[in-house]
């Protein structure tokens, strides 16, 4: 890595860092997809390496899985693992229940699969991603490509009959094209601002035909891990009702990261 790493990265870091420690020899671990995951793959490429650490991952992306296996993780698909012991990802907003948004780096299909595949879900995430209520972040909607307007129309409407506050939907663009997920689908990103019911809102978006999965994550994440810029980081667990604090130095560990910053 050349020079510091910027403060936003020292939280992801010491966060991944802090969940890499919760995972036992043997276990069948959920790798999830984004910038916060790359850096657990990293913190848990280095405990194989050198610790010996042995354990079968089952990565959320080809993007994950390319960085898994590069750095030495046995990779398997669920199919394979059939069950996982802990999925460990990153998320773009959760809130005091630990309900989530994700999906901003188009992986929540399967993200979402991975992780109510496992004993227990445990998200890393810089402090910047806690909010009083979800909905700043755009909520991504994994639709399939064919006939998207119908499903985007359906949607808007269904939007204005749950008066949600924001209703722009928009299809995410890769450059001129549209965003194809891992799945071959598209993504319509939906500008709600404040999302009042976020229960609700998952279970209906879901019965839109065309709609293959949102983003919301109810009731599936049991652990955050929350990273700050000075390596403190805090671990609440919703199950549990506990709040830990520690801190991580991050100083000496980030040079074993070589040039891999994403
Ligand atoms: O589709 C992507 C995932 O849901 C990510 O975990 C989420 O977008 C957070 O990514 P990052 O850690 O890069 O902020």
């Amino acid at each position: 890595m050349s020079g510091e790493l910027s403060p936003i990265d020292k939280a992801k870091f010491v966060a991944a860092k802090r969940a890499a420690e919760m995972v036992e020899d043997g276990m069948r671990v959920g790798l999830g997809t984004g910038s916060t995951a790359a850096w657990l793959v990293r913190c848990l490429g280095q405990m194989v390496a050198e610790d010996g650490l042995n354990i079968t991952a089952v990565p959320t992306s080809a993007r994950t899985a390319g960085l898994a296996r590069e750095l030495g993780l046995k990779v398997v698909s669920l199919e394979e693992a059939k069950w996982l012991d802990m999925t460990i990802d990153g998320a773009d907003e959760f809130d005091h229940d630990l309900n989530l948004i994700k999906g901003g780096g188009g992986a929540h299909l399967q993200e979402k699969i991975v992780a109510t595949a496992s004993d227990q879900m445990v998200v890393i995430a810089d402090a910047g991603k806690r909010v009083d209520t979800l909905g700043a972040f755009p909520l991504p909607v994994e639709v399939l490509a064919f006939g998207w307007q119908a499903s985007q129309a359906l949607l808007e409407e269904t939007l204005v009959s749950m008066d949600v506050l924001g209703r722009t939907t928009t299809l995410r663009m890769n450059g001129a094209q549209p965003y194809v997920t891992d799945e071959g689908n598209y993504i319509l990103d939906l500008h709600l601002k404040r999302i009042g019911n976020a229960r609700q809102l998952a279970l209906v978006l879901n019965q839109i035909p065309g709609v293959i999965e949102n983003g919301l994550f109810i009731d599936i994440c049991d652990r955050v891990v929350i990273g700050h810029g000075d390596g403190t980081v805090i671990v609440r667990d919703i199950n549990e009702g506990t709040e830990e604090r520690d801190r991580l130095d991050f100083m000496e560990e980030d040079n074993l990261f070589g040039d891999l910053s994403d």
